[in-house]
């Protein structure tokens, strides 16, 4: 039995018949032959105008020839198949002009079959032949493009590819790096179903194979296509030298990412934290603080994120961000103050738990308040902005904190968790740190699923290292691929897990990095600052950072110990702690706040102008007198410079908020509705604020009846 079968299978029962398969010489030209003749016949006999089938096989010859001319076929093929319509329409034609059944009819038709059978059997070796030709000048035109160097490495690598996967690669191109740090082949696979991660899964033997020094690996990822492969082989250890962070301080924004580190090719690494929370683990001495402030610096340099950082070892891990600002060592080029590296430092128990209260408030607000805007933006994700920043909640150790078994510690978790459980939409996401990768912080589904930016930095440290547990799926991940201090493993969702460094970053650079972003800081969004409320508004408060006191240089001992180095910038306020005046227990909040803020810029103020003379009993201190002992600046948190010394008429606490939002604004200024919503007091307090503030100098009123505005001297 016959099958009719498109795909030309032998099915048991016979041969197949194969209708749409083409025609080969011999029956092209039989069908060709006997098309004619059979149409020759039936004209003849009903008496068919002859020069039909002469236009028929015009038609035929033309659309053959578009066809042949769409298919690049050879001009000499198109030629030949025209030309075999044209004959046998021409034949065709004649046979029905006189008779097809004589003998000279039937031979000149044998004649023209042979004749057509020739000719397309020769243009079918000529289309044959190009083909080859065109395939071998593409490989002539590869090895051309690869120079002596290029086509050395390809033959090596696709030897070795060979030995170690077992499949032969064809490679298309090598590119040098341009650090001089190794290259990358582009190689397409074989064909039968090879993927790119045949290769990738035994990037180690490769690299073992190429006898590629220690922190230098071969990467396979895929190419253009999925029959392409890219593979990157690092020959010159980037890792083992220091590299300090860039001095390009320009902006970033969490949605195009940050740099955290550079790879093994020297390209940095950007972490996209819009949705993600990050895991940083590291034991002691591996670089764990560094890298923290290279995270700190990005989120510095990024002009939609304010950063909160928890750090209750004593704040370290902040304080290099907030206290050259605070104590007046730092100014902008205009002169003016600056605004610190990070938006918030918690250092104690109690501080963080008004910090994670106030963050979790602003999440739940933000749901509220910003859905007429999701709406309108048609996304159920907030979407930051300069205007509506994203909270990075830094938690140096949080990861020891989510473990901890103390009470204390267990409520601050609670609400961390809550944070990485409720927030992510609204624009709050965390980055952890731990000393290890236990079982205990990755054991937590929340950390495990929310937290995929991962980083381990080794320093060599092999113990506790289970980079197996941190970065699941990975394989080969050895700690002598990155055994030195600030490298590691850093794993994204985008690029997967890979070795890493982060760059070096000293305390002078975090200064500079201070001073250069200021500017490029932006402002928590109204709502959200109502929601935080005084939590937030009086942060840097002097009851709030009397902490820094016991942070910056001069402790009670060392005060009474005699003379003081000159050039130990710090703030010396042990001594006047003990000034502070006990607190009436029943004073009105704003006038105490205010009569903190007031000591605490007179006190700790930049207040010494160049070359003035310290107070007397200050001048008894310091022996010798220090040239310039700067204090805790908290002008540098309005962004614009105070007169020297605090009027005690400044104002309350937030009016250092309210203009430094005002600023911001720039020439279009803010109404008193906008600030009352901002600091969270009532149009009447503010205004009244507010009018004094202009009285001072400190702002300027443009009124303009219901559209009048409050708009600061600088852009007045
Ligand atoms: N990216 C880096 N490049 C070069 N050296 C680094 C890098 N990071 C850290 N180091 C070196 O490692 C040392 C320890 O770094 P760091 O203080 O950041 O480690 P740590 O893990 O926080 O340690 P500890 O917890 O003991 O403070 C630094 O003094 C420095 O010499």
């Amino acid at each position: 039995m016959t099958t009719n079968n498109t795909t030309g299978t032998q099915l048991a029962g016979g041969p197949v018949w194969d209708w749409a398969a083409g025609h080969g010489p011999i029956t092209g030209a039989l069908s060709a032959t006997t098309g004619a003749f059979a149409a020759a016949t039936t004209g003849a006999a009903t008496a068919m105008p002859p020069g039909w089938a002469l236009a028929i096989g015009a038609a035929g010859a033309l659309g053959h020839t578009i066809a042949g001319l769409r298919a690049r076929n050879a001009g000499r093929t198109v030629a030949t198949r025209a030309a075999c319509w044209l004959l046998g329409a021409g034949w065709t034609t004649w046979a029905m002009a006189t008779t097809p059944l004589s003998w000279t009819a039937l031979g000149s038709l044998a004649a023209l079959g042979v004749g057509i059978g020739t000719a397309t059997h020769s243009t079918a070796l000529y289309e044959e032949a190009r083909e080859e030709e065109a395939l071998a000048a593409a490989e002539r035109q590869v090895a051309a493009e690869l120079s002596a160097d290029h086509r050395a490495i390809a033959a090596e690598w696709v030897d070795r590819i060979q030995r170690v996967c077992g499949i032969t690669v064809r490679v298309l191109a090598v590119e040098m790096w341009p650090t001089g740090t190794g290259f990358s082949i582009d190689a397409e696979l074989p064909p039968g179903g090879a993927t790119y991660d045949r290769i990738a899964k035994d990037a180690p033997k490769l690299s073992a194979d190429a006898r590629l020094p220690h922190g230098c690996t071969a990467t396979a990822s895929p190419g253009i296509h999925q029959g392409r492969v890219i593979l990157d082989v690092a020959t010159v250890n980037v890792l083992a030298e220091e590299r300090t962070y860039p001095t390009d301080y320009g902006p970033l924004s969490v949605l195009t990412g940050i740099p955290w580190g550079y790879r093994t090719n020297a390209e940095e690494i950007r972490t996209y934290l819009r949705e993600q929370c990050a895991l940083v683990v590291g034991p002691t001495g591996s670089g764990k603080t560094n890298m923290v402030h290279v995270i700190l610096a990005g989120f510095a340099r990024a002009t939609d994120v304010l950063t909160w950082v928890i750090d209750l070892n004593a704040g370290s891990a902040g304080l290099p961000w907030v206290l050259p600002a605070l104590s007046g060592q730092l100014t902008a080029p205009d002169g003016a103050p600056v605004r610190p590296g990070i938006d918030w430092l918690a250092a104690t128990h109690e501080e963080a738990t008004v910090m994670l209260d106030a963050v979790l408030r602003i999440a739940r607000h933000r749901k509220t308040v910003y859905q007429d805007l999701m709406a309108r933006a048609n996304t159920d994700l907030l979407p930051v902005s300069p205007q509506i920043p994203q909270i990075m909640l830094v938690v140096d150790e949080g990861a020891e904190i989510l473990t901890s078994t103390d009470r204390t510690l267990r409520q601050l978790a609670g609400k961390i968790l809550e944070v990485i459980r409720i927030a992510r939409a609204m624009g709050v996401r965390t980055v952890l740190t731990a000393l290890g990768a236990t079982g205990s912080v990755l054991g937590n589904l929340m950390i495990r699923r929310e937290a995929k930016v991962r980083v381990a930095l080794t320093g060599g440290e092999t113990e506790g290292m289970d980079l197996n547990r941190m970065f699941p799926g990975s394989r080969g991940l050895r700690v002598d691929q990155a055994p030195y201090k600030g490298s590691g493993f850093l794993s994204t969702p985008e690029t997967g897990v890979g070795v890493f460094k982060a760059w070096r970053i000293l305390p002078d650079q975090i200064r500079d990095i201070t001073a250069a972003t200021a500017h490029l800081h932006p402002i928590l969004d109204a709502p959200s600052a109502a929601a935080a409320g005084e939590a937030y508004a009086r942060r840097w408060e002097a009851d709030r950072t009397a902490w820094l006191h016991h942070t910056t240089g001069t402790g009670s001992d060392t005060d009474t110990a005699g003379p003081q180095p000159a050039a130990r910038p710090g703030l010396n306020l042990s001594a006047l702690r003990a000034e502070r005046p006990e607190q009436e227990p029943d004073a009105d909040a704003d006038a105490l706040a205010a009569r903190l803020m007031a000591e605490i810029d007179q006190t700790f103020g930049t207040t010494d102008e160049p070359g003035t003379p310290p107070p007397p009993e200050r001048q008894e201190q310091e022996e010798p007198p220090a040239p310039r002992r700067p204090g805790l600046n908290l002008s540098a948190l309005r962004g614009q410079n105070e007169p020297p010394q605090h009027a005690p008429d400044a104002g309350p606490p937030w009016l250092a908020q309210a203009i430094d939002a005002i600023e911001s604004a720039g020439a279009m200024g803010l109404k008193p509705s906008a600030v009352a919503e901002l600091v969270g007091k009532d149009r009447k307090t503010v205004r009244a604020a507010l009018r004094a503030a202009v009285k001072r100098g400190e702002l300027v009123y443009r009124d303009n009846g219901p559209h009048s505005v409050y708009v600061h001297p600088d852009h007045a």
